[in-house]
């Protein structure tokens, strides 16, 4: 057999135009794994609704992030898969679950390259049922319809493994060296509490209380929330972080369902209220820059410090295609084409 690796982003519209935009919005939102209710209440509220006005709006934070190149989330993605590619022995395609490239194209692509046993490579550090599972249900039904004869093989969200941890926190001490902030704030993307739940394959633990993330359960393996605070303890625990010095947020919260808490916004209020004057933010839910880190967080996020009378506010960039990065995929890559065992 034949092996290549197809990595998996989330995606962006094709340009800032709203009407782009808007159709990336209709694929994203109506995906039902990302607003989970039945289709005649999503099509209600995403067509009836969101897209009436949402369009107009991400269009225009869009336009303050875009490049010239195009979007920096593809663009990102785009040369990690290159640096990838270079340094490793199987092909390796990259795609998107919204938008273009597809995933239906990537896997074409290596089809067309005499692959038959595929590496699903979600670029997500920790598993949620709006971003890995959707990408692997929709994977599979592309094999099934279009590639029967192939086969694949997923790697894992590797939000605790050792490589990956270390690299996340050797560039955020190289970020920061030298600036004297108060505090470090792990920003994570939020998804509804609803969803923690419906991941929660014992159907009773996952309370989203002060202690279920940190009570050992076979939930962990699916539960968004526990791999967020793990990938921040052992980060905290590499870089020796105080008690206190650090916190976890959840940003980019939509709609009106309780989603994961403390909220990244009222968070960064809390703070510049509270009299901090020096905050660094990390967003370790992103492998690349992207509208959410690039515009909410270094643009809106800075803004609202200011507001409060916050002074310095550092946001640590995404892995993107730092070369240690580049190093530990690659090698993954290659451990997997040639059978060990991806996971630590
Ligand atoms: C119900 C809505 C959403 C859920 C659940 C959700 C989960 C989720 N998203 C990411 C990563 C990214 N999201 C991005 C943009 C984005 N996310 C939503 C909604 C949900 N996300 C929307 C509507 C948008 C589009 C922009 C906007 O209108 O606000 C992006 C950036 C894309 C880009 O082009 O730069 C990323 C990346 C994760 C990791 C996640 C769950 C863990
Ligand atoms: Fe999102
Ligand atoms: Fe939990």
């Amino acid at each position: 057999m034949s092996k290549g690796v197809l990595l998996v982003n989330l995606g962006s519209p094709k340009s800032t135009d709203p009407k782009d935009v808007k159709e990336y919005l209709d694929e994203f939102l109506m995906d039902e794994r990302v607003i989970d209710v039945p289709y005649w209440a999503r099509t209600l509220l995403v067509r009836g609704i969101v897209l009436n006005t949402r369009p107009k709006k991400s269009a225009a934070a869009y336009q303050k992030i875009w490049w010239e190149e195009g979007s920096p989330l593809i663009v990102l993605s785009e040369r990690l898969q290159e640096k990838i590619d270079k340094n490793t022995s199987v092909p390796i395609a990259l795609a998107m679950r919204y938008g273009e490239p597809s995933i239906k194209s990537g896997l074409q692509e290596l089809h067309d390259k005499g692959v038959d046993e595929v590496l699903l490579f979600p670029l997500y550090p920790q598993f949620a049922m709006a971003t890995t599972e959707t990408i692997l249900v929709l994977a599979e039904e592309l094999r099934k319809e279009h590639f029967p004869e192939m086969q694949f093989t997923t790697m894992p969200p590797f939000y605790n493994h050792s490589d990956y941890i270390r690299v996340l926190a050797e560039s955020i001490a190289e970020n920061l060296k030298g600036k004297d902030f108060q505090h470090l704030l792990f920003s994570y993307h939020g998804v509804p509490e609803r969803h923690i739940r419906k991941s929660d394959v014992t159907k009773s633990h996952c309370k989203i209380d002060g202690s279920c993330c940190q009570t050992a359960s076979a939930a962990h393996q699916f539960c968004y929330r526990h791999q967020c605070f793990e990938t921040t303890r052992l980060v905290a625990e590499y870089l020796e972080l105080k008690e206190n010095s650090y916190s976890v947020s959840f940003q980019s919260r939509l709609g009106f369902d309780p989603w994961l808490q403390p909220y990244t916004d009222r968070t960064i209020e809390r703070f510049g209220k509270q009299g901090m004057k020096k905050l660094a933010i990390v967003t370790p839910a992103f492998v690349s820059d992207c509208l959410e880190t690039l515009e909410e967080i270094a643009m809106e996020g800075e803004e609202i410090f200011h507001e409060v009378g916050g002074e310095e506010f550092t946001v640590v960039p995404c892995l993107n295609d730092r070369d240690d990065w580049v190093k530990v995929l690659s090698r993954w890559v290659d451990e997997w084409a040639h059978q060990k065992p991806v996971n630590a």
